[in-house]
């Protein structure tokens, strides 16, 4: 893994953008997109930035089961509002949280995911080492399903809710297979809080009760972490 350990978020977002921008120059044309706020000062610099995606397709990691797109808690509505209202992409996929047919949309985002190998997959980490909305004990080798949300993750969540009942308990995800078939991730992780995940995730054994850790078996992984995040590191800087 490639660690990038820089100031702060905003920091962060300037090094993302510029990954962004070498790997269009080298042609990427698929790119993995997360929610959460870790990326927004990436999508940030993204918006502001003239690179342009509109011949690129993106896919984004997960959605809320039982909100629809129109919901501004949902991943749709969030990607709308933080990147592709200003970067369009030619095409834009997203889990349907509102499926009736649960079975089929799993199908159908697995064979988006095949037909759009990703070239370039940002992620978030989950301050129990969740990746996408997989949480500890999800097998590495799972490809898009879906997940009961754990007690720390609905908790972390209920800050973009009025009222933690309101906070879905329900998720479609890429699996953790399906997410390590990018050829390139960037992962980042901003604060205190992330420290401990970012620890383990470099250092700790390769478990899947740190769904994280399965990106020490892959060849190409960056990690942009600021400095409480990196806390935790053993370095020798
Ligand atoms: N499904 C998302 C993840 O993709 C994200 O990485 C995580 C951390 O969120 P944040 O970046 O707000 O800390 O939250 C959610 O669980």
């Amino acid at each position: 893994m490639r660690i990038i350990v820089v100031a702060n978020a905003n920091e962060g977002g300037k090094t993302a953008a510029q990954i962004f921008s070498q790997e269009l120059q080298n042609g990427a044309k698929v790119f993995g997109l997360a929610t959460g706020s870790t990326p927004l000062s990436t999508y940030r610099e993204l918006c502001n930035s003239d690179l342009d995606f509109s011949d690129c397709s993106s896919v984004n990691l997960d959605e809320y089961v039982g909100i629809s797109a129109a919901n501004p808690e949902s991943y749709a509505y969030f990607m709308h509002q933080n990147l592709f209202a200003a970067k369009p992409f030619a095409h834009s996929f997203i889990p349907n949280g509102m499926a009736k047919e649960i079975d089929e949309e799993i199908s159908r985002y697995n064979r988006v995911i095949d037909e759009h190998p990703v070239d370039l997959q940002i992620l978030g980490i989950g301050q129990n080492g969740h990746i996408g909305f997989n949480e500890p004990g999800t097998p590495f080798d799972s490809l898009t399903h879906k997940v009961a949300l754990t007690e720390s993750t609905i908790n972390a969540n209920s800050r973009f809710f009025d009222d933690i009942r309101d906070v879905p308990k329900e998720a479609l995800t890429m699996g953790l297979k399906s997410i390590c078939q990018a050829k390139h991730i960037l992962l980042l992780a901003y604060g205190q809080n992330k420290a401990d995940a970012i620890n383990k995730m470099v250092n700790g054994p390769v478990s899947e009760e740190l769904p994280a850790s399965i990106l020490q078996n892959h060849a190409n992984v960056t990690v942009i972490v600021d400095e409480e995040a990196a806390s935790g590191l053993k370095t020798d800087r």
